[in-house]
């Protein structure tokens, strides 16, 4: 069995004060901080990269979960790891080399996340599900913040559950008080949400409703 980790996407904060936003977060109960780093050319937006997450490092001791919208990703592993992100998240489509990349991420220190687009099938991760600390399967088309959930994703999280009852499953996109359940029956426990979090009247209270949601999902597995 998996708990739950709430992991907000700062992606929906206000940048300007980005470690105030972090430390809000933690004390309304965020197991981990999401950090959308975005090229411009993997996915077509432009956010922040190592530079931000080296000026944030001293101002939080919360997990950096870093998901890196990027092409090729092995080109930032070391600036990553120096500016001290806890979770590198890179996705299938933008490497060649994926156990190469695994085995660099944690030889930096670093854990392993493998991220999927929607269109993207779940059995690419299979062959390296053993060796990564997380499977991020995309709930929306990378690149933005506000989208609607695509629910035919549920089909994906659910057979990466059955095969790999101990792993961590982050889902991401559009997951909201709504849909939550749907995520968590499915087997997903790291849950990312920006928007319905951090436009709520009281974000403290989707985050609780978010882990409730989840532990009962799995307890009942
Ligand atoms: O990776 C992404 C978007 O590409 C996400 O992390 C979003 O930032 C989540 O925001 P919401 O869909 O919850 O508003
Ligand atoms: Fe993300």
């Amino acid at each position: 069995m998996v708990v739950a980790k709430i992991a907000p996407s700062l992606l929906s904060s206000d940048f300007a004060c980005l470690a105030q936003e972090c430390e809000r977060m933690l004390a309304l109960g965020a197991d981990y901080l999401h950090m959308d780093v975005m090229d411009g050319h993997f996915v077509p937006n432009l956010t922040l990269g190592a530079p931000i997450i080296k000026c944030l490092r001293p101002h939080t001791k919360g997990f950096l979960d870093c998901h890196l919208m990027v092409s090729h990703p092995e080109q930032w592993v070391d600036d990553f790891a120096s500016a001290g992100a806890d979770l590198f998240c890179f996705h299938i489509e933008a490497t060649e080399d994926a156990a190469a990349l695994i085995d660099r991420i944690h030889a930096k220190g670093m854990k392993a996340g493998m991220a999927v687009k929607p269109k993207t099938p779940i059995d690419v991760v299979y062959p390296f599900a053993s060796n990564l600390d997380q499977v991020l399967v995309m709930t929306v088309e990378p690149g933005f913040g506000g989208q609607a959930f695509m629910p035919d994703c549920m089909q994906k999280v659910s057979d990466l559950r059955s095969k790999f009852p101990e792993l961590d499953i982050q889902v991401d996109g559009g997951l909201d008080t709504e849909n939550i359940a749907v995520a968590a029956k499915a087997g997903a426990n790291v849950i990312v949400a920006g928007s319905s979090i951090f436009k709520a009247k009281s974000p403290g209270e989707v985050i609780s409703l978010f882990r409730k949601t989840v532990d009962e999902a799995q307890a009942a597995m």
